[in-house]
């Protein structure tokens, strides 16, 4: 039988709580296909380590998931340590380590859910947002010169490089030929950022001869930001900076009905390292430790993993289950609205996958 080796890492907030509850569902969905196994292995890396050793991971950190099949990640933020720190320290140290250079964020309305858009349906909204995952604005390029002092200077260089920008587009203008409408959105900023973001422009269309099936347009982020929301069903998939997909992904999944459920992949896609997968939110200093996050876009982000793996039939079977919960209100967490907590969608998700719950059922229902 075929095991995967997965990391864990949870890392701050609710990633301690989101990752070990998509590590039981996954857990019971191998239980229960029987033909896979996974073997797991945590890491305690984030602000506790940090507190205790100075860093947020080891330095030779990624030699210990070098060899891993994937990464399930939770969430890099600590309320006692600068954000700044946090997230150089473990996710970008990871994403950028092995190059995961395209960061893929699918948002959908799933069954059940109300999204606070009243004219849009879930046939209106079905996106993938490719987000630039390598370079950019977190290129990390940049300093500080007479700090303290009243002529201080402080920069943050955005780095667009034409292999970067090149090998996103394929990836980007590949994936929409994949998806039935094949229609791909470049977003873009080259009215005011006039180098980069220009170059960014010109390569798209170079691309875009590659991908003669693909219809695609251009439009400038802010006004995509009014788009998304007066004209959500003329999008489908978007490719965009690495900052600006950060802020449109948000956006797509609150106007999805929550943070809570959206799900990413940080991809290699020549596949030299392995990929990580994690819900696109961060630690949430406000519910943590309480039981009151959503653990779906943990689960929804575990089946990108499964279908990384090639194990295409659990992976149907696991969104199929999650949609039958987020159709299910008595299981919606308080950002939707209701008042389950997280082990109880967690344990939903599991009976169903095990087939318990339809067990337990039958006596009543003959
Ligand atoms: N990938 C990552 O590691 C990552 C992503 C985003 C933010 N962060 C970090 O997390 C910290 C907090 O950031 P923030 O407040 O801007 O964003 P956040 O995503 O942590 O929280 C924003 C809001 O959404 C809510 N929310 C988020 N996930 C939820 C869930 N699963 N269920 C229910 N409610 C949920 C929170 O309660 C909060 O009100 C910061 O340190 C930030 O740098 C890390
Ligand atoms: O921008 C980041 O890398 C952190 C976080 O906001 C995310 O979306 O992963
Ligand atoms: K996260
Ligand atoms: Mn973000």
């Amino acid at each position: 039988m075929k095991s995967y080796k997965i990391a864990c890492i949870p890392g701050d907030g609710i990633g301690k709580e989101v990752v070990p509850a998509g590590q039981q569902v996954l857990q019971a969905l191998a239980a229960a296909q029987k033909d896979f196994s996974f073997d797991f292995t945590s890491f305690g890396w984030g602000g506790d380590w940090f507190r205790k050793h100075g860093v947020m991971m080891p330095d030779d950190g990624l030699d210990a998931l070098r060899g891993m099949d994937a990464i399930l990640f939770g969430s890099a933020g600590d309320p006692h340590i600068p954000d700044h720190i946090t997230l150089w320290g473990l996710r970008l140290k990871i994403c950028q380590g092995f190059d995961q250079y395209a960061n893929v964020r699918p948002t959908r309305i799933l069954p059940g859910i109300d999204a606070p858009l009243k004219r849009c349906t879930a046939q209106d909204l079905d996106w993938v947002i490719v987000r630039e995952n390598s370079e950019g604005e977190y290129a990390g390029v940049g300093g500080r010169v007479h700090q303290g002092h009243p002529i201080e200077v402080a920069t943050d260089m955005s780095i667009l490089t034409r292999a970067g920008v090149e090998r996103i587009m394929r990836f980007a203008f590949r994936l929409a030929q994949s998806r039935p409408r094949k229609l791909l959105t470049v977003v873009t900023k080259s009215n005011a950022q006039r180098h980069g973001m220009v170059m960014w422009d010109e390569i798209a269309l170079q691309i875009s001869k590659e991908f003669p099936d693909v219809r695609w347009d251009k439009e400038l982020v802010d006004a995509c930001t009014a788009r998304m929301v007066n004209r959500p069903a003329s999008l489908d998939t978007l490719v965009a900076t690495n900052l600006h997909a950060d802020v449109l992904s948000d956006l797509a999944a609150a106007l999805a009905g929550s943070l809570g459920i959206a799900p990413t992949g940080n991809i290699d896609p020549e596949r030299r390292y392995p990929s990580m997968f994690e819900p696109i939110h961060g630690s949430a200093f406000d519910i943590m430790g309480q039981g009151l996050a959503n653990p779906v876009g943990t689960f929804w982000s575990c089946v990108m993993l499964l279908e990384h793996l090639g194990e295409n039939a659990a992976a149907q079977r696991l969104m199929q289950v999650i949609e039958q919960i987020t159709a299910d209100t008595s299981l919606h967490t308080r950002d939707l609205g209701g008042s389950a907590t997280m082990a109880q969608v967690t344990q939903a998700v599991c009976e169903r996958l095990s087939g318990a719950r339809e067990k337990t059922a039958e006596p009543t229902e003959a």
